[in-house]
């Protein structure tokens, strides 16, 4: 006899279910995140933190443009632009990644030499690159549920802004634009993609895929942070990867 399809969990349900997910394993619970926002990272660890993320930092527009490439409604495009505009922003003002160019002004890097994406460590990239391509090939509702690892952004934001700025003399207010401007851009961004998961996750096949979605974002952040623990923390440094000295301003 044919299985009859299980029933899609509820609304309410499902929400739970993926705020769960990140419950258990966002980097917010990465031991180098307590680390970073405890002080108790050396200053080349915090250049190497800055250096690696800009891989991420860099990328997050170009998934966003490998999202907007695959949808045939105006109206989703509109609003998923947004995304772009905020990382990229005008010719005159910038955007996040100019942000975060400052940042690693800040702790004493070359913007140039972080730019030039030499000295990303292996696993970063591949992880990011992992990311990119899970936008441009899979369904678009998991592409959405992907970026919902926003949902719990805010808060690490929060809690960096408190730690750098409690820790380290590189941290103020235009050093961290970054992370303050995030804290409104975030919310914005997420409130869309989470209405737009549970509204169109709507068979419990769906959500099972949107829920493997976010997994698979958690543990693109994660690996990061493993990668950079296991070179800059523990010393062993891969490769090819930047090393204290190198790109300084
Ligand atoms: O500092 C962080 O912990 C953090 C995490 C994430 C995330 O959860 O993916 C993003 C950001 N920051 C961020 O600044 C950002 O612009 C961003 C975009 C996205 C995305 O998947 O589209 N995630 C994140």
């Amino acid at each position: 006899m044919k299985d009859l399809p299980q029933q899609a969990q509820s609304r309410a349900d499902f929400e739970a279910r993926l705020r769960a997910i990140g419950a258990e394993r966002y980097h917010d619970r990465h031991p180098f995140h307590a680390r970073l926002h405890g002080g108790a990272c050396t200053p080349d660890e915090v250049r190497a933190w800055v250096i690696n993320r800009w891989m991420y930092q860099s990328h997050i527009p170009m998934k966003d443009a490998a999202f907007l490439s695959r949808v045939e409604d105006p109206d989703l495009r509109r609003v998923w632009r947004k995304r772009i505009e905020d990382h990229d922003g005008g010719v005159t003002e910038g955007g996040g990644i100019r942000r975060w160019l400052a940042l690693a002004q800040a702790v004493g890097l070359s913007p140039d030499y972080v730019a030039s994406g030499v000295g990303i460590m292996p696993a970063t990239r591949f992880a990011v690159e992992a990311y990119v391509r899970f936008v441009r090939d899979m369904p678009l509702l998991d592409a959405v549920a992907a970026s919902l690892t926003e949902l719990f952004a805010p808060r690490i934001h929060a809690q960096r802004i408190e730690g750098l700025l409690a820790h380290y003399d590189f941290a103020d207010d235009s050093s961290l634009a970054y992370f303050k401007k995030r804290l409104t851009e975030a919310p914005e961004d997420v409130a869309f993609g989470l209405d737009y998961v549970l509204t169109h996750a709507d068979t419990l096949e769906k959500q099972d895929a949107a829920a493997a979605a976010l997994t698979f974002k958690t543990d693109v952040l994660w690996a990061q942070l493993d990668a950079l623990w296991h070179g800059y923390v523990e010393g062993h440094i891969p490769p090819g990867a930047w090393q204290p000295g190198e790109g300084m301003a």
